[in-house]
């Protein structure tokens, strides 16, 4: 995967309002209407993961959940953390 360029990341990113960047990185949160539905909300975007081989690091605060997207194999932020950004941002809408 080729690593992105600072203007392909800004046009990437301003498709994806929820996502912002930090460094090497993006990152969002997910407030779902309660414990159990975050959970869901892990679920399947373990699937979605688990499809891509892209994994994001889930931080589980009983509702809310912080997701952060990075291709470490590639040093930064690739094509895959936006295809991601997107599937998440789909199973959050989801679970709204
Ligand atoms: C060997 C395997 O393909 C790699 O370790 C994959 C798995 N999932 C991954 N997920 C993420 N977010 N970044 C990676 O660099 C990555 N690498």
């Amino acid at each position: 995967m080729d690593l992105l360029d600072d203007s392909a990341i800004e046009r990437k990113l301003a498709g994806l309002p929820e996502w912002r960047r930090e460094g090497d990185e993006i990152r969002r949160t997910i407030t779902a209407p309660d414990f159990p539905a975050a959970i869901r909300v892990v679920d399947e975007v373990a699937v979605e993961a688990e499809r891509l081989n892209h994994h994001p690091d889930i931080d589980i605060r009983w509702r809310t959940l912080h997701l952060v997207l990075s291709t470490h194999d590639a040093g930064g932020l690739t094509e895959l953390d936006f295809t991601l950004a997107a599937r998440i941002d789909e199973i959050a809408a989801s679970h709204a």
